[in-house]
C-alpha cells in the first residue's frame, strides 16, 4: 500500500467507533429499561454523547497523541459540584467501553481534547459522538461519526449505525452496520457482528421516476416543503425517506435511495464539519457527488463549520447536475444566488 493508505488510522477509527457505538447502545438499553437513567430528563442522550466522545478521544489519543480533534461536545457541564452526578455516570459508561480506565480528571481532559478549532492546515479528526440525538431518543437512527481531515480534505471516514438494518430490504432483520471509507480506496459496509467488509456503491439510477430521496426527520434542520417541490420537478414520485443522522449518507451510498437533500431553513445556520465529513467522503467513494445547494464542494478547511457552504445535496454523479438545477430553480426562482 502507498504511504497514504491510512491503514493504521482506519483500524484505530473502526475500533473507536465500534466501542463508542456499544456504549451508546448500553445507554439506550438502560434508558428504555428505566434502570439508572430515566427518559423524563434530557440526560440520556447527553450522557451517551459525553461517554461516546470520551471513548473515541481516548482510543485516538493512545495511537495518535499529536492529532487534534474537532469534537461536538465539551466537558464544561461536567465540571464542579453542578456536574458531579452526570460526571459519575459518564465516567462509569465511558470506562465500560475502554480497556484502560479513566479517572474523573482524565475523563474531562479527554472529552476536552475535542475543542480544536479546525482549519486548513495539518491533520485533525472530526467527531460527532452521536449524530442524530433526536433519533437516538426516539429509538430510531443515529450514528457515531469519525473522520480524518488532512489539509482541509477528508481522507477517511468511519460511521457506526447501531439501529440501521444491514439490508434495507429486510427492515426486521439484523441491525448494526459500520461504514468505512478511505479516499481513493472505495466505500465499504460491515456488520457489527463480523469484520468481513463488503464494497458498496450508489444505485446507478437511469430514471428518477423510480428513485426516492431522503432528508432529515426534523423540519427544523432541513426545509421539507422546498424538498417536495424539488422532488416534483425531478419527477420523483415516491414519498421521502426521512431519517436522522449521517445514516442518510450511508443509505444512499449503498443504493437505498438516490438523492439526499438538506435545504437550509435559516440563512444564518452554518453546518458543522462533524455532521458531514465522514458521510460526504463515503458518498464520493461510492460514486456520488456531494455539494452545497449551489453545487459548490463542501469546504472542510474553514474551521468547525462549513462556513462558506449552504445546505447539502448528494446524489449519484450521473444525476447530481440535474438535481442542482432543480434545487436552484426552486430555491432561487429569480435566478439570484
Ligand atoms: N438549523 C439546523 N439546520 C441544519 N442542521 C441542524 C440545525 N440545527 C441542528 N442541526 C444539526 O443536525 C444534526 C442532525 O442531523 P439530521 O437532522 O440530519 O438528523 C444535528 O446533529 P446532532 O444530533 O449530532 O446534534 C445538528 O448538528
Ligand atoms: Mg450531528
Ligand atoms: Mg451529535
Ligand atoms: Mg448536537
Amino acid at each position: 500500500m502507498s504511504a497514504l493508505s491510512f491503514a493504521a488510522e482506519r483500524a484505530v477509527a473502526i475500533r473507536a467507533v465500534l466501542a463508542a457505538s456499544n456504549v451508546c447502545q448500553r445507554v439506550f438499553t438502560k434508558l428504555v429499561n428505566g434502570e439508572t437513567i430515566t427518559k423524563k430528563d434530557k440526560s440520556p442522550v447527553t450522557i451517551a454523547d459525553y461517554s461516546a466522545q470520551a471513548v473515541v478521544n481516548s482510543i485516538l489519543h493512545e495511537s495518535f497523541p499529536a492529532d487534534p480533534i474537532v469534537g461536538e461536545e465539551d466537558a464544561k457541564d461536567l465540571r464542579g459540584e453542578a456536574g458531579r452526578q452526570m460526571r459519575e455516570k459518564v465516567l462509569e459508561l465511558a470506562n465500560s467501553g475502554l480497556e484502560k480506565a479513566l479517572n474523573e480528571d482524565l475523563l474531562l481532559e479527554t472529552i476536552d481534547r475535542g475543542t480544536f478549532a479546525g482549519g486548513a492546515k495539518g491533520r485533525m479528526w472530526a467527531l460527532d459522538p452521536i449524530d442524530g440525538t433526536k433519533g437516538f431518543l426516539r429509538g430510531e437512527q443515529f450514528a457515531v461519526c469519525l473522520a480524518l481531515i488532512v489539509d482541509g480534505q477528508v481522507q477517511l471516514g468511519v460511521m457506526g449505525c447501531p439501529n440501521l438494518p444491514i439490508d434495507a430490504a429486510n427492515q426486521d432483520g439484523e441491525k448494526g452496520c459500520l461504514f468505512i471509507t478511505v479516499k481513493g480506496q472505495g466505500a465499504f459496509q460491515r456488520n457489527f457482528s463480523s469484520s468481513k467488509e463488503t464494497p458498496i456503491a450508489m444505485g446507478d439510477i437511469q430514471s428518477l421516476a423510480d428513485a426516492s430521496f431522503c432528508e432529515s426527520v426534523e423540519s427544523g434542520h432541513s426545509n421539507q416543503s422546498e424538498s417536495a417541490k424539488i422532488a416534483h420537478l425531478l419527477g420523483i414520485t415516491k414519498a421521502p425517506v426521512r431519517m436522522d443522522s449521517q445514516c442518510k449518507y450511508c443509505s444512499i451510498s449503498r443504493g437505498d435511495a438516490a438523492v439526499y437533500l438538506r435545504l437550509p431553513v435559516s440563512a444564518t445556520y452554518e453546518e458543522k464539519i462533524w455532521d458531514h465529513a465522514s458521510g460526504s467522503l463515503l458518498v464520493s467513494e461510492a460514486g456520488g457527488i456531494v455539494s452545497d445547494v449551489h453545487g459548490k464542494p463542501l469546504d472542510f478547511s474553514k474551521g468547525r463549520t462549513l462556513a462558506t457552504n449552504s445546505g447539502v445535496i448528494a446524489a449519484h454523479a450521473r444525476i447530481h447536475g440535474r438535481v442542482i438545477e432543480a434545487v436552484q430553480k426552486v430555491l432561487f426562482p429569480e435566478g439570484k444566488l
